[in-house]
């Protein structure tokens, strides 16, 4: 057997595809489905965002009316220009600082979607990233004439790095191939060999024509009639939440509430997993166990609670929790320590340094941290290669983070939010970097003796306060307070807020 048909093999044995409604009955899960579009420049991914949210009627009628008025005469074939409807997005673009995603929502009468957008051009990696860390599926669109780029194995490899498990090739244009099947299927087989190679097993390839809405909502039977997979919302419809798959429960808490003598409630958004009252707790990082007595929403009082819900917790004993703290399931706890290897994706052009302190957050948490980049992901080839120097902005890489005190953390792999964090440069408050946690180390983390010293940046009538203060005086040694503009403080509240 030839290469190419051991190879081809593999690929039909070992790919599946995503389960759709003929083969395979599955319970469709009602929770909003993230997803994220990548393609190169004018593969036709405005054009499809705008078909799915036309031919699923997300598009109010006074868009829909200018959109008739503006494309009007623009379109050979008459129809709509779809990609007009993301024009708004431009907008909220071009004031994007950092991060440059933008949302759209549409729905069927079987689910809701939320789909991320994200530039085209390989400099907007950080975006593409950005998108990818809350999405559960990845829409990768490529032009039925030019088939696989470079492009493509970038996305796909950021994509999967980011933890996305299910992708859908969307073969666009087609209508421009004359519906060449044998072109189609060649793609096709070219995207799952590669997909394997990323580990990648859950892809659907569906051939299409954004522009006519042929198998975006509605079938293109009359064009494809070899074509008998599922339409792209078919897909969609079907696919896994993944942010259902989270490990134990998890309760980051954002403030401790004290109403009253009585009361004591700790709040927080559920991170993961579910709480109900009787469950017993381990508060970390103290290690304290409780027991929940009382699940609080607003008003209401609730006999359980799972991940997302914003609540307030009441236990059933005195113990001494903060914000910052994690109060998790006694059961199956996160990993705590003073080293731990994550991937980052840098996003400022200040990159990052080799053994630069930096401020970690992660959910209602702060840390001082110190960074060593390890290896460099080669987006060309999808390749790691050693390397211990600064990581350029839009790098992604894999580095160690020494502690100066504990750390709690799940891997990413199996809670997206108890094991993401973003690096605060400490002398600008920008965001720097966006990272996943992959693993525990077991190093004795990092004390620096000739750096003890932290860095807090307040507005200038705060640090001035402080500064005046005797506890101050007390550990001029350890804390060192830089008085900032009022914007910046701003910024860095804005940081921790979020
Ligand atoms: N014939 C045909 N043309 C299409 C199809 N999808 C998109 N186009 C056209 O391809 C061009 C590019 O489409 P866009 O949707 O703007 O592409 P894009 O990928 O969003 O491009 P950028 O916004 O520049 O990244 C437009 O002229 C579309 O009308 C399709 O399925 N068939």
């Amino acid at each position: 057997m030839s290469a190419t048909a051991t190879a081809a093999l593999a690929a039909s044995a070992t790919v599946t595809s995503l389960p759709h409604a003929e083969t395979a009955p599955v319970v469709r899960d009602t929770r909003p489905l993230r997803l994220i579009t990548c393609g190169s420049v004018d593969d036709g991914k405005s054009t499809l965002i705008g078909r799915l949210l036309w031919d699923t009627k997300a598009v109010k009628e006074d868009q829909a009316a200018s959109l008739h008025r503006d494309s009007g005469k623009q379109n050979d074939l008459g129809l709509p220009d779809f990609a007009l409807l993301l024009d708004g997005l431009q907008a909220e673009r071009e004031q994007g600082i950092t991060i440059d995603v933008a949302y759209r929502y549409f729905s069927t009468d079987k689910r809701s979607f939320i789909v991320a957008d994200t530039p085209g051009h390989e400099q907007y990696t950080r975006n593409m990233a950005t998108g990818a860390s809350t999405a559960d599926l990845a829409v990768l669109l490529v032009d039925a004439r030019a088939g696989l780029l470079e492009q493509t194995r970038r996305h796909a490899t950021i994509a999967s790095l980011m933890g996305i498990r299910q992708f859908v090739l969307a073969v666009n244009k087609i209508d421009l191939t004359g519906y060449d099947r044998a072109g189609f299927e060649k793609i096709a087989h070219d995207f799952k060999e590669l997909a394997l190679s990323l580990g990648i097993r859950q892809v659907t390839a569906i051939p299409m024509s954004a522009l006519k809405g042929e198998n975006v909502v509605y079938r293109g039977t009359d064009a494809m009639p070899w074509y008998e997979g599922p339409t792209l919302v078919e897909t969609l419809e079907l696919a896994t939440v993944r942010s259902a798959q989270t490990v134990g429960f998890r309760l980051p808490v954002q403030r401790v509430s004290r109403p009253g003598e009585s009361f004591r409630g700790y709040q927080g958004t559920v991170a993961g997993g579910s709480v109900k009252p009787g469950d017993s707790v381990a508060i970390l990082p103290s290690g304290m166990i409780a027991n929940v007595t009382k699940i609080v929403t607003f008003d209401l009082v609730r006999n359980a609670a799972v991940a997302g819900d914003a609540i307030t917790l009441v236990l059933d004993r005195q113990v001494d929790v903060a914000r910052g703290d994690m109060i998790v399931s006694l059961e199956s706890q996160p990993q705590i320590g003073l080293a731990f290897d994550a991937q980052i994706v840098a996003l400022q052009p200040s990159g990052i340094e080799p053994g630069k302190r930096y401020w970690l957050k992660s959910g209602s948490r702060r840390q001082r941290v110190t960074v060593q980049p390890a290896s460099q992901l080669d987006l060309k080839t999808g390749k790691w290669h050693h390397h211990a120097e600064a990581l350029p902005m839009n790098a992604i890489g894999k580095v160690h983070l020494a502690f100066d005190e504990i750390a709690i953390f799940d891997p990413y792999e199996q809670n997206r939010t108890t094991g993401a964090f973003i690096l605060i440069d400490p002398d600008t408050n920008n965001t720097v970097a966006g990272g996943m946690i992959t693993a525990r180390r077991n190093d004795i983390g990092g004390i620096h003796e000739n750096d003890r010293r932290v860095i807090l940046s307040l507005p200038a009538d705060l640090a001035d306060q402080i500064m005046a203060s005797e506890a101050f005086a007390n550990r001029r040694d350890e804390v060192d307070i830089r008085r900032t503009t009022a914007g910046r403080a701003a910024e860095l509240l804005d940081d921790l807020d979020n």
